[in-house]
């Protein structure tokens, strides 16, 4: 059994960026990090723009205007001014060449063609400069860098309709149990509900992770050791749910064995979650997270969470760790470390009643996990406790 400093290490240490290119259309890359750098194929603003509703002109030295004409938004045509004259402008029209001043409107009085201005006016303001924001040709987004909801808009802004992206991993979901039984089918004797793939998938997905899929086995050792070998060679991560105990019917430890999955560690001194393996086969990660759903939930949340950051190319992404005041009384039996399901509400955490791993209820409530390390026994009213903030 090793300590989750050390596991964390050793998830840390072998899980590398996947480097492999793929092209996404722009809308559906968020997320994802570039993997060449990306030159601007226009400048931007492409033209002289207004940032204003006024009137543009062509300064002198007097304070009144004579308005030859309209520009708005979208129009194409370049008036030339001579010294004393304007134009009507609005926010994102092109301004005139022979413009050297946009003025609000709200610094001006007008009658007719004829405009005064307020003596407060500045030369040389309001005009977007061509490619103020980018050049032509200059580096628009470095090579690495992640895409934000701001940088789609920045490329789509630029024209750009599609990007070479580093892929995210495939990932397998495999469940196992005799006992799983679909949701909307008939309970029988002895038999509960799957929860667990419906849950790490949609922790997967709101953490931008689509390409799943997932597999469900009995507890067969033949079925185990196939669908592993299968899924294995076909995705970049699988995270395994249940069968990874020391009873009779657990088989995953055993076929992952006979696999020749490369074990990094297996259990960890914590509670939840002691049953949990950490391997690779050639390029693909492999995690089998313990069965009970809420140990399966923690597991995911502080390995394999910190797995898929990795091969993302995050390497410091971490969950918020915070401290803060407890406002519950806790005493811890054993020397695990804990992972405590809690409630943060942004000054105080309250840890919750139910923390059995096989409690989804306390769970489905929760958004913090408090950290007892192992040295703490018993946390007052009032002591500060370690919150790790989850991304829920
Ligand atoms: N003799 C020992 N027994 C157990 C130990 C131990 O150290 N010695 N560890 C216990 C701990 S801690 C855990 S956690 C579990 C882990 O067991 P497995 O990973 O083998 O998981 P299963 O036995 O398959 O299932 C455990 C539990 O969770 C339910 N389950 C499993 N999969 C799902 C699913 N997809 N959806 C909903 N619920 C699921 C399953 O029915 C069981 O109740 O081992 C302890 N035993
Ligand atoms: O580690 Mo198990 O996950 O405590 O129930």
């Amino acid at each position: 059994m090793i300590a989750i400093n050390e596991a964390l290490d050793l998830v840390k240490t072998k899980c590398s960026p996947l480097l492999k290119e793929t092209t996404k259309p722009l809308e559906k890359a968020g997320g994802y990090k570039l993997s060449t750098n990306i030159y601007a194929p226009i400048n931007m603003p492409p033209f002289r723009q207004s940032a204003m509703d006024g009137y543009a002109l062509n300064w002198h030295d007097k304070l009144t205007y004579t308005v030859i004409g309209e520009i708005k938004a979208g129009d194409n045509h370049q008036p030339i001014l001579k010294k004393g004259e304007a134009v009507r402008i609005f926010t994102g029209a092109p301004v005139p060449d022979t413009a050297n001043t946009v003025v609000m409107q709200e610094k001006v009085s007008s009658t007719d063609n004829t405009i005064k201005l307020d003596d407060s006016v500045e030369i040389y303001t309001n005009i977007r400069t061509i490619g103020e924001q980018v050049k032509k040709s200059q580096l628009a987004l470095a090579k690495d860098t992640k895409l934000t909801p701001a940088a789609i808009g920045y490329l789509s802004s630029l024209g750009i309709k599609e990007v070479k992206v580093y892929q995210k991993p495939t990932i397998a979901i495999l469940t196992t149990g005799n006992e799983l039984v679909e949701p909307g089918l008939h309970l029988e004797y002895g038999q509960i509900y799957e929860s667990n793939s419906k849950m790490l998938l949609s922790t997967l997905y709101s953490l931008k992770f689509y390409d799943v899929n997932i597999y469900k086995v009995k507890d067969d050792y033949k079925e185990t050791l196939n669908t592993l070998d299968k899924v294995i060679k076909e995705h970049d991560l699988v995270i395994i749910s249940g069968g990874i105990s020391v009873g009779d019917y657990d088989f995953v430890g055993q076929a992952l064995n006979a696999l020749q999955v490369e074990e990094h560690f297996y259990k960890v001194k914590q509670k939840p979650g002691k049953p949990l393996f950490f391997g690779t086969k050639n390029d693909t990660y492999v995690f089998a997270l313990p069965g009970n759903p809420a140990a399966s939930l923690t597991c995911f949340y502080i390995y394999v969470f910190t797995a898929l950051q990795r091969l993302m190319g995050n390497e410091f992404y971490k969950l918020p760790r915070i401290q803060a005041k407890s406002e519950s009384l806790f005493k811890k039996h054993g020397d695990r470390p804990q992972f405590l399901k809690a409630t943060y509400n942004g000054n105080s955490v309250t840890i919750l009643e139910g923390q059995s791993s096989s409690m989804l209820q306390t769970y489905a409530i929760c958004n913090a996990l408090v950290f007892i390390p192992e040295e703490l026994s018993k946390i007052k009213v009032g002591d500060f406790v370690e919150v790790i903030l989850l991304p829920v």
